[in-house]
């Protein structure tokens, strides 16, 4: 890998978000990816075929589902194999500052929960907690969901990208059942979410789901978390109705397995809905939570399946072979499915206890719908640049409200290497050149501050020389050490250089 000064300039294309003011430092060894540095870049110096076999750290989606659920828990929960960046500190510091006792160790692996409960503010409070959830979805969501429920008074703010990112369906979704009042203070239901709740009270929930599964997630953990009167109603159950489509549904279905784990209970409800709702939620805690929402526990997460398709990537990309540990078929996150889909495409995949192995073979072109796992639409796309013909995706309309706008940013910089890329309302279309790998070129690619865009982006220089990545240093939303394992992965098939 090397790491220069970009000698071509380029502006982001898009109006997302500009340097944050926090959280502090990025957590983690930053082995090979310096601080920023005004045009820093990162170039992966093509080789040969990669192989190994590596274990991202732990999920996001899960560690931040565990960290709310501890928090409103009786007694104490320890999650082990915690995802240590951006986004669950942000979280950590959330809960910390409404009152939790959070004790972090083991390099972010270990978080211990200790709580009594969180300590919403009172009423009569002139100011509310202010808390910077910099660019994280879950993050602000799942907590607007939470504290509105828990009750208090709460100003949730982030980056400017985040006061872009939709929140209005939640807040809508809420204001019915909420004693109190709650908004979003951006154009276009945008945070910041500005929360002055007493709790909620009974009633059915209907919540927008075409934008953002995180909405649902939210409220259903958010159900069993009693308002002032929690002892009143420990076992009291919440209906919540999505209206419309629900995207990204295995992140709903990962979300009532951790609810049921902390004490919780989800029945899914799919007839005698009306006209309108595709899909409801019954959500209630059992008595032993003792008039908390959830019970305390020791939980273990899983790592994260959205980071292992980079290296699963890295092997289709270079016709190599990598296992990626610690991830089966049988986890909760949807996005292991992503090796069935490089299957699809050619690859070989093996599982077994131990894990998943891909295997690079001849890739081919596909039509495919990716919107139960959209996080791995970048990675794809860059895979898709090697096949021997177009690849369509489909499904992910919502992509355009992530960290950027996956969909045209991604199309502008898969452009940029030589491939021919048309955008579509609901996806794209990669089509590379005809004559192959030879018909692809370096170039200086922007991330947009959005971390998939940086390790995604990266792969393409495990077959082109020159794709230089800038601000490498974003991915530290989710994986602060991507560059630092990629060298390792690839470093020791000797196909990985470093300039000073
Ligand atoms: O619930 C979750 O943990 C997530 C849901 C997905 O968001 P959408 O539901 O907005 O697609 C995903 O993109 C995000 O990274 C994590
Ligand atoms: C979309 C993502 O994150 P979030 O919505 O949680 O900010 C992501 O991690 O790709």
């Amino acid at each position: 890998m090397r790491e220069t000064q970009s000698s071509s300039p380029q502006s982001d294309r898009s109006s997302g978000p500009q340097a944050s003011p926090g959280p502090q430092a990025s957590p983690g060894p930053q082995a090979s990816v310096p601080a920023d540095r005004g045009e820093t870049v990162v170039e992966v110096v093509p080789g040969g075929a990669v192989t190994g076999a590596i274990q991202p750290p732990g999920s996001k989606s899960l560690t931040n589902r565990a960290l709310i659920c501890a928090a409103f828990a009786s007694g104490t929960s320890k999650l082990t194999g915690a995802l240590r960046s951006e986004d669950t500190e942000v979280m950590i510091e959330a809960l910390r500052t409404i009152g939790l006792d959070i004790n972090v160790s083991d390099g972010g692996r270990t978080i211990v929960v200790n709580n009594a409960g969180p300590r919403a503010s009172s009423s009569s409070q002139c100011e509310p907690h202010s808390l910077f959830i910099a660019n994280s979805g879950t993050t602000i969501r799942f907590l607007t969901a939470a504290l509105s429920a828990a009750s208090g008074q709460y100003n949730l703010h982030g980056v400017p990208r985040m006061h872009e990112r939709p929140i209005g369906d939640l807040v809508d979704a809420i204001v019915p059942i909420m004693n109190g009042t709650i908004r979003a203070e951006s154009t276009n239901g945008c945070p910041p979410v500005v929360i002055d709740s007493a709790g909620w009270h009974a009633g059915e929930i209907n919540v927008g789901g075409s934008v953002s599964s995180q909405y649902l997630s939210g409220l259903m953990m958010a159900a069993p978390i009693g308002s002032g009167d929690a002892n009143s109603h420990p076992t009291r159950t919440t209906r919540i109705a999505v209206t419309g489509e629900l995207v990204s549904r295995p992140y709903v279905d990962m979300t009532s397995k951790v609810i049921e784990s902390f004490g919780g209970k989800v029945t899914t409800v799919s007839s005698g809905l009306a006209a309108g709702q595709s899909i409801a939620f019954d959500i209630s805690s059992s008595a032993s939570t003792d008039g908390y929402g959830y019970r305390g526990l020791d939980y273990a997460i899983e790592p994260d399946a959205s980071a292992a398709s980079y290296f699963w990537a890295a092997a289709a990309i270079s016709g190599g072979s990598v296992t990626v540990t610690g991830l089966t078929h049988a986890a909760m996150q949807g996005d292991v499915g992503f090796v069935d889909v490089l299957k699809k495409m050619g690859c070989e995949v093996d599982e077994d206890d131990n894990g998943i192995t891909v295997t690079g073979r001849p890739l081919r072109g596909i039509d495919i719908d990716m919107n139960a796992i959209s996080d791995t639409v970048q990675t794809l796309a860059v895979v898709a640049l090697f096949a021997d013909g177009p690849t369509r995706v489909r499904g992910v309309a919502h992509n355009r409200f992530k960290e950027t706008d996956r969909i045209g940013d991604l199309a502008c910089e898969l452009n940029k290497l030589g491939a021919t890329v048309a955008e579509h309302e609901d996806g794209l279309t990669i089509t590379p050149p005809a004559d192959g790998v030879k018909g692809l070129h370096g170039a200086v690619l922007e991330t947009y501050h959005d971390h998939r865009m940086a390790m995604s982006l990266s792969l393409a220089g495990l077959r082109i020389a020159g794709v230089k990545i800038k601000n490498p240093s974003c991915t530290a939303k989710t994986y602060p050490e991507y560059f630092a394992d990629l060298e390792n992965l690839i470093g020791r098939s000797h196909h990985w250089s470093r300039l000073a």
